[in-house]
């Protein structure tokens, strides 16, 4: 089990969420959500399929906007925001997606690369080169440097995916499924990545998933969202005491089969 980062900073909110609803016609996906992200702090998000998790990562990265509520990232009411400012709030953000959407036809250097050229203009090739090296160290594919995405395992891909996000050190990483789809000693392999990049890149993490063992392994802290509302907050251990049934259910379909 993950011992609680001694960094967290709760008098720093990066993540502020109150009241948000979220309804598409007449389905209430969201109904009263309030949210804190601590700086330095991994938060899990948990959530049986088509609560709204998805929902809630899109709303909190302005690509859907609330009926009601106050969303605040890094200190900004997101949809407040005009387009050029908002594009600007989530240079801060890095998302790491289930398919880590690589570019197959560049190379990982080149995939690394990337984004630095489109929104580090200014940077030289020396100090692209350098980041570069820095991040593949940092998710320990230094090897990988000159492969294809073609030629790397699952397991690889995703940590390139992470590498190719944190290079433009983000202050907020969402982590959307990190272990879906990966063998068992690939998912420790990635948890360890997780509360390594929160260690040495001092992010603030929310991470989605089913996967309790994830969950354990990188959450300082979890929130479980069932019926449009966070009804469980607090340590794994806090948050699988309570008797709801609903509660119950997500543990033994994960470690009871
Ligand atoms: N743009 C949209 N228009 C209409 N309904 C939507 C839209 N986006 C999401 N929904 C609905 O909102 C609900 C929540 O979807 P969401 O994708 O957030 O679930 P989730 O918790 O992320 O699920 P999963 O774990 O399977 O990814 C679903 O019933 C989905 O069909």
């Amino acid at each position: 089990m993950k011992k609680i980062n001694p960094k967290i900073n709760r008098e720093n909110n990066v993540i502020e969420i109150r009241g948000l609803k979220k309804a598409f016609d007449d389905f209430v996906v969201l109904k009263e959500v309030n949210l804190d992200l601590y700086q330095g702090e991994n938060l899990v998000v948990l959530g049986r399929s088509g609560t709204g998790k998805s929902v809630l990562i899109k709303i909190i990265s302005g690509l859907l906007r609330p009926d009601e509520g106050v969303v605040n990232v890094l200190g900004q009411q997101v949809d407040k925001l005009t387009p050029k400012e908002l594009d600007k709030l989530r240079l801060r953000i890095g998302f790491s997606f289930q398919n880590s959407a690589l570019y197959d036809s560049m190379t990982v250097r080149e995939n690394l690369e990337f984004p630095l050229i489109r929104h580090s203009k200014s940077m030289t090739k020396a100090e692209r080169d350098e980041l570069v090296q820095v991040v593949l160290e940092a998710v320990g594919l230094s090897q990988t440097i000159n492969q294809m995405p073609s030629e790397l395992s699952g397991g690889q891909r995703k940590r390139i995916g992470i590498a190719r996000t944190l290079i433009l050190k983000p202050d907020i990483m969402l982590y959307d499924e990190p272990t879906a789809g990966l063998d068992p000693i690939t998912c420790i392999e990635i948890n360890k990545l997780i509360n390594q990049v929160q260690e040495r890149f001092n992010t603030s993490s929310i991470i989605i998933t089913h996967d309790l063992t994830c969950a354990r392994a990188v959450g300082d802290r979890m929130v479980m969202l069932l019926d449009g509302e966070f009804k469980r907050e607090g340590t794994f251990e806090e948050v699988f005491s309570s008797d709801d049934e609903r509660v119950k259910m997500f543990y033994d379909y994960n470690f009871v089969s």
